[in-house]
């Protein structure tokens, strides 16, 4: 049996004191793929930030890459999050310094200390997002694709076996979203990476398909069919 990364039974997403989501039942494997989709403000995002911890599980079971969700105090979710990257659709770089600088930043305050082994972990994330020499630049001096690749550089940093991505394409052209596509497909492929990404981008459903969950009225609907109307 494939290895579980995700697990959530029976869980309620809250806002404050507000239900967003109830009674989702849901469960993601080693490598695979999963698209959220759904209108917006039914807690795609929400729900992503349950799994890395931004949001408590008050109600439910969950567990994500071996991490328990109920009960998770916040001294935990360091660890939590060590093991499980993020991808914004905001790229969320520093931008007071350069992206070799961005993700040594990234690596000293996930618990990293010795200067070689940072060096060449920075070198072998670039090279996977394919931009092994622009660690010297600053990230106004990149496109947005290619601050795309930076942040997902960065969620590679700790080899997680979960990306959470949220929108990743959204601030892109079609061009250069469909270059981050084929990547996040070639990470989840090669290194058994599951990936789940929040999209309203019907375009990227219909050239990289793969399985949906859809929020709608309050709740999750899995293997959901994708209207293109
Ligand atoms: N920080 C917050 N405090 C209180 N309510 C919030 C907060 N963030 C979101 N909400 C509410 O939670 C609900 C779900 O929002 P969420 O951002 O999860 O939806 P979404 O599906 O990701 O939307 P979008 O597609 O627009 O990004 C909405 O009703 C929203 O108003």
């Amino acid at each position: 049996m494939s290895e579980v990364i995700v697990s959530l039974k029976n869980a309620s997403i809250f806002q404050g004191n507000s239900e967003i989501l109830s009674e989702v039942n849901i469960s993601v494997s080693r490598g695979e793929f999963v698209y959220l989709i759904g209108k917006t403000g039914t807690g795609k995002s929400s729900l992503l930030k349950t799994l890395y911890g931004e949001l408590s599980l008050r109600q439910g079971e969950g567990q994500v890459v071996g991490f328990d969700l109920t009960g998770m105090t916040w001294k935990k979710i360091p660890f939590l999050r060590r093991n499980l990257g993020v991808v914004f659709q905001d790229f969320q770089l520093l931008t007071d310094r350069t992206v070799y600088d961005n993700l040594r930043f990234a690596l000293k305050s996930t618990g990293w200390k010795d200067n070689t082994l940072m060096e060449e972990k920075i070198h072998d994330v670039l090279e996977k997002v394919g931009l092994k020499t622009k660690g010297f630049k600053m990230p106004y001096e990149l496109s947005g694709g290619e601050q795309q690749r930076i942040d997902i550089a960065r969620a590679l940093l700790n080899s997680p076996r979960l990306i959470l991505a949220d929108e990743p394409t959204g601030n892109l052209d079609p061009e250069t979203s469909d270059g981050i596509m084929q990547l996040l497909f070639q990470i989840s492929r090669d290194y058994g990476t599951a990936i789940i990404m929040a999209t309203h981008d019907y375009i990227v459903l219909q050239k990289f398909p793969s399985r949906v969950l859809r929020t709608e009225h309050g709740k999750v609907v899995d293997n959901a069919t994708v209207s293109f109307a």
